[in-house]
């Protein structure tokens, strides 16, 4: 998908956010479990009632790798849903690889032409000729972990090199990579207050930003330090959307949690067209 294609997607339904599709077998409604595919029968009803609040969808692909050869299937199913029902919809693989070359190269076919995602999640820890070979797909894009939402944050990308700590290193370096404008960063809403500081190296790329809801990170504080002109935001949201019910309502359930961060979303939109 080309960036003013999921630019323009915020501005029409006046939302930039994600819904992470987490889905645990253990979480999800007991009714469902009697469904032939579970996950995929799940993950369609939460599709159908959140996909007028979101702009995006990301599916963390360790639930579907957890369950084996069935989890796959569900992955595709969902993912040929995704693209069939809604493709307008940017689609997020939540996978945080990366690995020499050739491989990566594999892992880039893998979820840009079979799976047909828009976008995955790379670590950048084994550097340029790791994310490059991702970045080589045209309107595919990389979210390259900058500065993650945990605590373990702290362990590594924040400690520094020389004077500068290594997520700023990151962020400056992969801009030199070929194709960088195919890059975006992860964030964590946890650690909004940098984002002042982010914006100064990469002050118009798109940030993935989770860890609001049940990590704790607030929108408005992501917004008032992270947005751009162009808004320049994906805020992803998985279990306090998808797990607000557990009961036969989890879908609407789902959807009202969707629309209340929507609208709150859609306040961060005007103030920003009326700064401009
Ligand atoms: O820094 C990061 C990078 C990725 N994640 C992933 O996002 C979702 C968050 O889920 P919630 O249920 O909304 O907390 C999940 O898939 C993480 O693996 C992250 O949280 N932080």
């Amino acid at each position: 998908m080309k960036i003013e294609h999921l630019i323009s997607q915020i501005h029409q339904k006046k939302s930039f956010l994600c819904v992470g599709l987490d889905t645990d077998l253990d979480k999800i409604p007991q009714h469902l479990l009697k469904e032939e595919d579970p996950i995929f029968a799940f993950n369609k009803a939460i599709i159908d009632a959140t996909h007028t609040y979101c702009v995006a969808y990301k599916p963390n692909i360790a639930f579907y790798e957890a369950y084996g050869l069935q989890g796959w299937k569900s992955l595709e199913r969902t993912m040929g849903y995704l693209n069939e029902m809604h493709p307008e919809v940017f689609t997020i693989a939540d996978a945080k690889r990366g690995d020499i070359g050739n491989t990566s190269t594999r892992y880039a076919k893998a979820f840009f032409e079979t799976l047909n995602f828009d976008s995955i999640t790379i670590a950048p820890y084994m550097g340029r000729d790791s994310v490059e070979p991702f970045l080589d797909f045209e309107n595919k894009h990389v979210i390259l972990l900058a500065l993650t939402s945990n605590q373990g944050a702290f362990d590594f990308q924040t400690k520094k090199i020389g004077d500068k700590e290594l997520y700023k290193e990151v962020l400056e370096i992969s801009k030199t990579y070929k194709n960088s404008e195919r890059l975006m960063y992860v964030v964590g809403a946890t650690k909004a207050t940098y984002l002042e500081g982010i914006r100064k190296i990469v002050p118009e790329s798109f940030l993935l930003v989770p860890g609001v809801g049940a990590q704790g990170g607030s929108l408005q504080e992501v917004c008032q330090y992270g947005m751009t002109q162009e808004v320049g935001l994906l805020v992803n949201s998985s279990r306090g959307i998808l797990y607000a019910s557990q009961g036969l309502d989890f879908a609407d359930v789902a959807a009202n949690k969707a629309k209340a961060i929507q609208m709150e979303m859609a306040i961060e939109l005007e103030k920003l067209l009326q700064k401009s």
